[in-house]
């Protein structure tokens, strides 16, 4: 299975709770590939947990360096990477993102509510009303996640296996497209 991306980073994307960080070692495993979390890179450069940053620095400081974690990492090749929910903002960031394969992890907020009430390390959703804020994030941001190159509808009660199986048996149909796509440009 290593082969099947040819080295192509695979990048997940999704709401905060969507299981990105959690899926992306599975896959990291299945591919052959070095798993990366943006989130944990940002953290060890700056010696300082998210919520440190998002409060010292604001989110607009926290996305900066994002950025530039993410730019660093698209050079490299054969990594899983599980960015943090808000990574689709910055347009910059498509560009890094389009180096390799975007696979978003669709899951309902009242399933990511279900397993983010109790989290304290998510800056954003330190508010009075936790649920209402996932919502109206999942609404701005549906139509950036919706660009990536594969959506994988998550329900209640799927493993992380499952959902590891499911973007796995998916990849083949992208790459098919994305020649096909070439091949079409090239008429
Ligand atoms: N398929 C799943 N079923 C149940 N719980 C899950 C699943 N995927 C992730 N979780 C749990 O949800 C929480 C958020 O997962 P995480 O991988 O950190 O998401 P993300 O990186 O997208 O924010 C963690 O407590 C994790 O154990
Ligand atoms: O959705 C967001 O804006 C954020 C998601 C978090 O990562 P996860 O998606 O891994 O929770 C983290 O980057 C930060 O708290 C901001
Ligand atoms: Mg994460």
């Amino acid at each position: 299975m290593s082969s099947l991306l040819q080295g192509v980073n695979l990048y997940l994307i999704g709401m905060m709770g969507a299981g990105k960080t959690t899926v992306g070692h599975i896959l990291a495993k299945q591919l052959g590939y070095v798993f990366v979390d943006t989130d944990d890179i940002i953290t060890q450069a700056a010696k300082k947990s998210i919520s440190e940053i998002f409060a010292t620095e604001g989110e607009a400081g926290f996305r900066q360096i994002e950025s530039d974690v993410l730019g660093q990492v698209c050079a490299h090749t054969k990594l899983t990477v599980a960015t943090g929910g808000g990574i689709v903002l910055r347009r910059e960031n498509w560009s890094y993102l389009h180096h390799g394969l975007i696979v978003w992890l669709d899951v309902p907020v009242d399933l990511l509510y279900a397993r983010l009430a109790e989290d304290t390390t998510r800056p954003l959703l330190q508010d009075a009303d936790p649920q209402g804020k996932l919502r109206s994030l999942l609404e701005q941001r549906t139509p950036l996640y919706s660009q990536a190159d594969l959506r994988i509808p998550v329900n209640a009660g799927e493993t992380p296996e499952q959902i590891a199986d499911q973007v796995m048996q998916a990849i083949p149909s992208v790459l098919k497209k994305q020649v096909g796509e070439q091949g079409s440009r090239g008429r």
